[in-house]
């Protein structure tokens, strides 16, 4: 087996790293798929927004450069992360604000069926979002129960696909196993049974190649405070599908989301544009934030990301199967996103003295210890620095 330093020597991304704030205190964090690390250059970024744009130009910022970031900064990370062209996707809000937003839109856009599926392995925000959209428009939930692991998969997903079906919510990569599904057959069975997908992407965004376009996803919403680095409650994206704009209405239509914000007019018009998705006066800091974390992640290439989260996430399979530990996580690189997952009885003990010994993995309920794996900042030898750790408590 190669050593981690070797394996390190020889990674095309290995500069990145300091390209970010690292914890010289920390042994490891392992925990980049819940918060990415800091980024110098946000650093600088936003240091020179407070001082110059903030301080200097105070209400003219607006109108000089701040207003139109939600959808510059949104078509940036289309392009960079998901295979969109340009007019589709805007930063915004959180995911949740942004899912309950485009759970109406896309049951809109499905007048006369009545149901919404979704899996219940997925996120609590995205289980809960769905019941209470379906509560709103006396629609139907229509629960799939998958494995863990193998999660939903055409066969999983067919049998509760029909002619009442409006709206489909999946994750991309599950935040609990680590699995990713095939969103490309998905997004296909949805069609051919007359429906719309809506993917959540928090946990696939910036790691794992995305062709929102080409595989003709309808809606996709996802977090930037994971593998984009942009920060705790950095804006989330939202996109809608060109051919959907024009019939996608949502429920928070503010004055954001008007044709035209500073007429002010006595009636409400929505724009045409993907600024319909927006509501309320944007964070401008953080949207800046996300932009830097697009930035250094297109100056690496997704490509070149994902080549290394399947060398990371494989390079952690072999050190935890060396030590007897059970992985929840697929085997199959092409069916993993960027995280590791371990299953132990005593998992939120561990994950407590791993934190006690430097090493941040996170742990869920209720035996899960989640070992995150961010390709631009995690090396091969914090890796293994952090198993070392986790192999020596559970001995
Ligand atoms: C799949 C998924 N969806 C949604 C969220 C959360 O969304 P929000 O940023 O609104 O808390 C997370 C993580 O927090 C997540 O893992
Ligand atoms: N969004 C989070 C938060 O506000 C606090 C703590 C953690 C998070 C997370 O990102 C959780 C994460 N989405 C997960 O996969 O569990």
């Amino acid at each position: 087996m190669a050593t981690p330093h070797d394996l390190d020597a020889t990674d095309p991304l290995n500069g990145f790293r300091d390209r970010f704030v690292i914890d010289d205190d920390l042994v490891a964090y392992l925990d980049g798929n819940s918060l990415g690390r800091l980024p110098k250059a946000t650093q600088e970024r936003l240091a020179a927004f407070v001082r110059e744009e903030w301080g200097g130009r105070l209400i003219r910022g607006w109108t000089e450069s701040w207003v139109d970031l939600p959808v510059t900064v949104g078509d940036e990370l289309g392009a960079a992360l998901l295979g969109a062209a340009a007019g589709q996707t805007v930063i915004a809000d959180s995911t949740s604000v942004n899912l309950y937003k485009l759970l109406h839109a896309a049951a809109g856009v499905r007048p006369g069926r009545d149901e919404i599926v979704i899996d219940a392995t997925n996120f609590p925000t995205d289980r809960y979002l769905v019941e209470s959209v379906a509560r709103a428009r006396g629609m139907t939930v229509r629960w799939v129960t998958p494995d863990l692991v193998d999660n939903v998969t055409v066969e999983v997903l067919r049998p509760a696909l029909g002619e009442r079906t409006a709206v489909v919510l999946l994750s991309h990569v599950d935040y609990r196993s680590g699995t990713l599904l095939d969103l490309a057959s998905l997004t296909a069975e949805v069609h051919a049974a007359g429906g719309v997908v809506i993917w959540d992407l928090c946990h696939s965004a910036g790691v794992v190649e995305i062709e929102l376009d080409a595989l003709e996803v309808d809606f996709a919403v996802g977090c930037t405070y994971k593998y984009v680095n942009a920060g705790p409650g950095a804006p989330a994206f939202a996109y809608v599908a060109e051919r959907h704009l024009a019939a996608a209405e949502q429920p928070i239509a503010g004055w954001w989301s008007a044709a035209d914000l500073f007429a002010m007019s006595d009636t409400y018009e929505s724009s045409p544009t993907i600024r319909r998705l927006l509501s309320g006066t944007p964070p401008v800091a953080g949207i800046l934030a996300v932009q830097q974390g697009v930035r250094l992640i297109a100056e690496a290439g997704v490509e070149q990301i994902r080549a290394k989260s399947e060398a990371l996430t494989a390079y952690a399979i072999e050190l935890l199967d060396e030590a007897g530990l059970e992985i929840v996580t697929p085997r199959e690189p092409a069916l993993r996103g960027s995280h590791v997952t371990v299953r132990h009885p005593d998992a939120r003990r561990l994950a407590e003295e791993m934190v006690e010994r430097g090493v941040v993995p996170d742990f869920r309920e209720p035996d899960l210890i989640r070992l995150g794996l961010s390709p631009l900042t995690t090396s091969f030898a914090e890796a293994a620095a952090g198993i070392a750790v986790l192999v020596g408590l559970a001995e």
